[in-house]
């Protein structure tokens, strides 16, 4: 079994009468890329600051590197870099000046970190450049920076995304995915977008109005998502062979009762329906299966609102 790096149990926070957070249950796994999908106002910020040690919850339990109480939590704490109310940058200095500032406050010793987590975020050749003429993407890369100076072991990142434009979105994504692969670091990260999160994401989590909706890993919602044609004809075996035939590379599955799941066969219904129909086979049903990550997520949250 996999080592767990966070795990909350029956978590729940209330602010007066508003419960923001309801008994959640969630474990980022050691090495994981953990996407934290909700709305806005789901609870998404509320846990990750009860996580970072930012705020207490009102009942329920957060394990933290096997830690869950007292110094050994704080303890624990100090292996988490985040974003979350990290000190606001100064404009008219550089990254690395910048990130000397945080060093001495911090009481890091190495100095050499500088260097290393501005190459780490690609900032390592902005020279005497001041952060106020930074991009969006750069500020963002130099808040990271300064989450990954006391070389934690995981990332707890809110809505990074917020703010950057496409390309900004694919370059943090792939910085991302390079420090997860070559550190190991595991990293929780939300967003209210989940396509944000696909190809990075390794694990998901479903949040809305402060409940746990599902979490479930990237391949199990890969498989939920796929898209395929649903094919009922009165003799499978030729349509397969004719599929087989007639398609190079068709991935397809004969289901128990006959039916045939054609992956992929969106794009190439008009032929699949012709090299049947030529084949002198009679199609009972003829349907596209399957939807896009964004319409599961409302699909999905729509059930809950309405359940
Ligand atoms: N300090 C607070 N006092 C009162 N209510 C709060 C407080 N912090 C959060 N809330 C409420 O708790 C709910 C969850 O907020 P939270 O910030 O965790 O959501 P979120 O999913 O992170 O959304 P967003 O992306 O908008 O930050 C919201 O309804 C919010 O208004």
């Amino acid at each position: 079994m996999s080592e767990t790096v966070l795990r909350a149990r029956q978590l729940t926070k209330r602010y007066n009468r508003h419960l923001a957070l309801d008994r959640i249950d969630l474990t980022v796994r050691k090495g994981s890329i953990y996407g934290f999908i909700g709305q806005n106002g789901a609870g998404k910020s509320t846990l990750m600051r009860i996580a970072a040690g930012l705020a207490h919850p009102t009942s329920g339990s957060v394990e933290l590197f096997g830690a869950s109480e007292g110094a050994k939590l704080v303890t624990a704490r100090r292996r988490i870099g985040t974003t979350i109310e990290t000190p606001a940058l100064f404009p008219h200095l550089s990254a690395t000046e910048n990130l000397e500032i945080y060093r001495l406050q911090q009481g890091i010793r190495n100095r050499s970190r500088i260097r290393e987590t501005l190459s780490l975020v690609g900032l390592a050749d902005t020279g005497s450049k001041k952060s106020a003429e930074f991009s969006m993407g750069m500020k963002q890369r130099l808040g990271l920076a300064i989450a990954l100076m006391s070389e934690p072991d995981m990332l707890i990142l809110d809505e990074p995304t917020n703010g950057l434009d496409p390309l900004g979105v694919v370059e943090l994504r792939e910085l991302l995915r390079g420090l997860n692969r070559e550190t190991g670091l595991t990293i929780l990260i939300s967003s209210h977008i989940l396509s944000e999160l696909d190809q990075m994401a390794t694990d998901y989590g479903f949040i809305h109005q402060g409940r746990m909706l599902e979490q479930l890993s990237a391949s199990e919602l890969q498989t939920k998502c796929r898209q395929y044609l649903h094919i009922k004809v009165d003799n499978p075996e030729l349509a397969l062979s004719v599929i087989r035939k007639g398609l190079l590379s068709a991935e397809y599955e004969l289901e128990p009762d006959g039916s045939i799941r054609l992956y992929g066969g969106f794009k190439r219904a008009g032929s699949v329906s012709s090299l049947l129909f030529s084949a002198g086979l009679e199609i009972e049903q003829f349907t596209p299966v399957g939807e896009q990550l964004e319409r599961y997520f409302s699909r999905l949250i729509g059930g809950a609102a309405y359940a």
